[in-house]
């Protein structure tokens, strides 16, 4: 998210880019150093004429040998996985990580209560790799379950959490085929209407394994979940990518419907722990179901719903995140005014916090969201861009706050293009800042209160934060 110099894509587009606060953002890992220290890691780097290091991504082993030496260098963690197992790529998962740290510290929707007070999250499908919570625990010190259904992810995933007793005290991993029962699902129960099988709940769910009811107690609560879902409906669509050997089997990979109806499974369970999880997210691997699930969330009764695509080499990849928590600052849309600019004073700062340094926050605000910031010192302005999805995004979210769910498929369709919003900071007096926003592309009539509401709601949040801070 934010951060980092933007690449373009062929098309115009910008090209996500690595995290800023992923530890690969300012270099990536030095196969030559890492060679030097690591004697297992020796044979599977080359090195060319010119003395450029290099790994076969196309080997499993190099992969394997490559995630376990980062993992351990960077990371401080053992790790293993068996033949054939998905390999995860350190610096690509990390993003993930970074991300949902992004939306737990943003103002957006309250925190849940904790006992604890440390960050606890839900891996659906932890996979014997075990990748989110050893990254998640070692990175930011954040406490797991992990659940999953196979034999070998199960064993595995236990197996690399022992080799890390520093970590153990915080990662649980959970049998998701071992579900507390009776459980009603909404998603057992209306397949045993629209099917007409009078099934007992259990045999369903044997057919299915759960995802969320049935795994996560009732007296439990998360700041979030995550997941990177079996994409794929069959072996044969998982194909094989010749430019890397990540391996994956087919229980790792594939599920009857994909992910539309794996990451669907996890909407419809969601609505059974409104409040028990502060955000659910999920990585989404086609855009054409990104779209889908966005209306499925929003259908579901989410009060938020958040995107972002993730930088994963030639393979683009979505990250969704929703709740059904109220967000803290309300902007009733009904009764917001369609103004184009919208201004309000930021009095009684500390010295340090001049129009430069307010300029930058105000920056880094939006790029926390996702948004496309150019700043312009001179002139003491950023203008910030919102992408097609982020529009329709916004688009739906201020549906919510008029309360009328009816019209959102059909705005929804109503693509709006190039949104986009200039915030300038004057100093009046030292102390003193007046914040002014404004549309920049006024054309946009039909859409100029939905532009302007999504402004609206996020200088509420800049104004949030500023206050915070
Ligand atoms: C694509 S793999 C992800 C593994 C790991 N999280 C990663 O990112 O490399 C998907 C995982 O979901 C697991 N899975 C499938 N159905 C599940 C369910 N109902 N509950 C929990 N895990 C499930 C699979 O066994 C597999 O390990």
């Amino acid at each position: 998210m934010g951060g980092g110099r933007k690449r373009r894509r062929r098309d115009g587009t910008e090209a996500p880019s690595i995290h800023p606060r992923n530890r690969y953002a300012a270099a990536a890992p030095d196969f030559a150093a890492l060679a030097e220290l690591y004697p297992s890691f020796r044979p599977f780097v080359s090195v060319s004429d010119r003395g450029r290091a290099s790994v076969d991504f196309t080997d499993f082993s190099a992969t394997r040998e490559l995630t376990r030496v980062l993992l351990l260098h960077d990371h401080g963690v053992n790790w293993w996985i068996p033949d054939g197992q998905l390999c995860p790529t350190v610096p690509n998962r990390s993003n993930y990580i970074h991300w949902i740290e992004d939306l737990l510290s943003s103002n957006l929707i309250p925190p849940i209560s904790n006992s604890s007070g440390r960050v606890r999250g839900f891996d659906i499908g932890t996979g014997a790799n075990c990748i989110y919570p050893l990254l998640g625990a070692s990175l930011l010190g954040w406490s797991f379950v992990g659940s999953d259904v196979t034999d070998v992810a199960l064993e595995w995933a236990k197996k690399n959490v022992e080799s890390n007793p520093h970590l153990a005290e915080l990662i649980e991993i959970r049998n998701a085929n071992a579900v507390s029962f009776p459980y009603e699902s909404e998603a057992v129960v209306k397949e045993d209407v629209s099917e007409n099988i009078s099934e007992p709940a259990e045999d369903a769910a044997m057919q299915k394994p759960s995802i969320l009811v049935g795994v996560v107690q009732e007296s439990e609560s998360f700041d979030f979940c995550m997941c990177n879902p079996p994409f794929f409906e069959s072996i044969e669509e998982a194909g094989l990518n010749p430019k890397t050997s990540c391996g994956g089997t087919a229980e790792e990979m594939v599920c009857p419907g994909g992910e539309l109806s794996f990451v669907t499974r996890i909407i419809e369970d969601s609505v059974s722990f409104k409040n028990s999880f502060r955000w659910f997210t999920s990585m989404v691997g086609r855009k054409a179901n990104l779209k889908l699930l966005i209306s499925k969330a929003r259908e579901a009764g989410a009060s938020v719903v958040k995107t972002t695509e993730f930088v994963q080499g030639q393979t683009a990849r979505w990250g969704l995140a929703w709740s059904f928590i109220a967000p803290r600052n309300l902007v009733v849309r009904s009764s917001t005014p369609a103004r184009n600019h919208h201004s309000f004073m930021l009095q009684g700062l500390r010295r340090e916090h001049d129009a430069f340094q307010v300029l930058k926050s105000t920056e880094a605000f939006f790029r926390a969201s996702d948004l496309s910031c150019k700043t312009d010192t001179l002139s003491f302005s950023v203008d910030v861009t919102l992408s097609d999805e982020q529009a329709e995004a916004a688009i739906l979210h201020g549906d919510d706050y008029a309360g009328s769910l009816e019209d959102s498929s059909a705005k929804l369709q109503s693509v709006v293009k190039g949104i986009s919003f200039r915030i300038t900071v004057f100093e009046q007096i030292p102390g003193t800042l007046l914040i002014k926003g404004s549309l920049i592309n006024k054309a946009l009539s039909g859409n100029l209160r939905v532009s302007c509401d999504y402004w609206h709601v996020d200088t509420n949040l800049l104004y949030a934060s500023f206050i915070d801070q």
